[in-house]
């Protein structure tokens, strides 16, 4: 079986949901620069992720996806350019600040609290609760139903929410994740795409979940090498080379061929570097 048949969506080859010209991006980068010492790991970066549009960042190892990530997640500051949230420039000391925002980031390495239920993983403290002070307790209904609809959400209905999240694959773990963050308000939502191996049907359910969550209105940044996914699912391709931003493409612009050629580099790259180049 492949990813295409595992998602609950047809191919949108046919159908390419572009965003509104006129939208307003949730969060821009504009002409970012990060260094680590004298060399760059992001060279006069831009981009714009619209709400209710899925942008991919693709790029070779060493590109500068993660520094764009850890920009926009408030790890790194920028050390020249700006950084926009509804057009205005803001500057991140810290991750709760973007986190306040509106910007969740789903992180690799995908931390859950291993021996606590799928349920509690996902409230983490912000349980709903009945009844008032000295005598409020954790509405468990409540608290197991909302987590199981947050999941169903996201493309992963009928999950066990009373099983330790340890017993969760890759995939499930993912979902977890964007249920959370898009149950919480999030408005921007960044995926770095787990770097472990998944299966087929683990790799459908992590981009089920970046589909619904455009789907819910969230301005999404899918960061990934694989451009057969990133296609699957994009609306706009960014391809970073060199902490440069190589090209920027729309799926009017590039099939999926077309991206696998430019992500593997050689001529087709150095190509429309070099017409991107001319055209500044
Ligand atoms: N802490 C650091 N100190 C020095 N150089 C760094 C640091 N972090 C990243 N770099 C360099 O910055 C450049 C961009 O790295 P970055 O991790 O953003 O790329 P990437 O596209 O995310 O790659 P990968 O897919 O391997 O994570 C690389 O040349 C990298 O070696």
């Amino acid at each position: 079986m492949s990813v295409q048949e595992a998602l609950p969506f047809p191919e949108p080859d046919g159908a390419p949901v572009l965003p509104p010209v006129s939208a307003a991006p949730a969060l821009e980068l504009r002409g970012v620069t990060v260094r680590y010492g004298q060399v760059p790991a992001l060279d006069r970066a831009s981009l714009r992720l619209v709400p209710g549009t899925v942008t991919c960042l693709l790029g070779e190892n060493g590109a500068g996806k993660s520094t764009v990530v850890q920009v926009v997640s408030g790890v790194r500051r920028h050390d020249e350019g700006e950084l926009l949230v509804d057009g205005r420039p803001v500057r991140f000391r810290r991750p709760r600040q973007a986190r306040a925002r509106g910007i969740a980031t789903i992180w690799q390495d995908l931390a859950v609290v291993p021996l606590m239920t799928v349920w509690r993983n996902f409230w983490l403290g912000d349980e709903p609760t009945r009844g008032v002070w000295p005598f409020r307790r954790i509405d468990l209904d409540a608290a197991r139903e909302g987590a199981a609809r947050a999941l169903e959400r996201v493309g992963l209905p009928g999950l066990n929410v009373n099983q330790p999240a340890a017993a969760l694959q890759q995939g499930q773990r993912h979902s977890l994740a964007v249920a959370r963050a898009v149950h919480f308000g999030a408005r921007v939502l960044v995926v770095d795409e787990p770097a472990a191996p998944l299966t087929v049907a683990q790799h459908a359910l992590v981009l089920r979940t970046v589909v619904a969550a455009r789907d819910a209105g969230v301005a999404v940044l899918f960061v990934t090498s694989m451009p057969s996914y990133a296609h699957l699912v994009g609306d706009r391709f960014v391809l970073l080379a060199g902490g440069r931003v190589a090209a920027d493409l729309t799926r009017e612009d590039v099939d999926v061929e077309g991206l696998t050629q430019l992500m593997s580099g050689g001529e087709a790259l150095a190509t429309l570097t070099a017409e991107l180049r001319r055209g500044r």
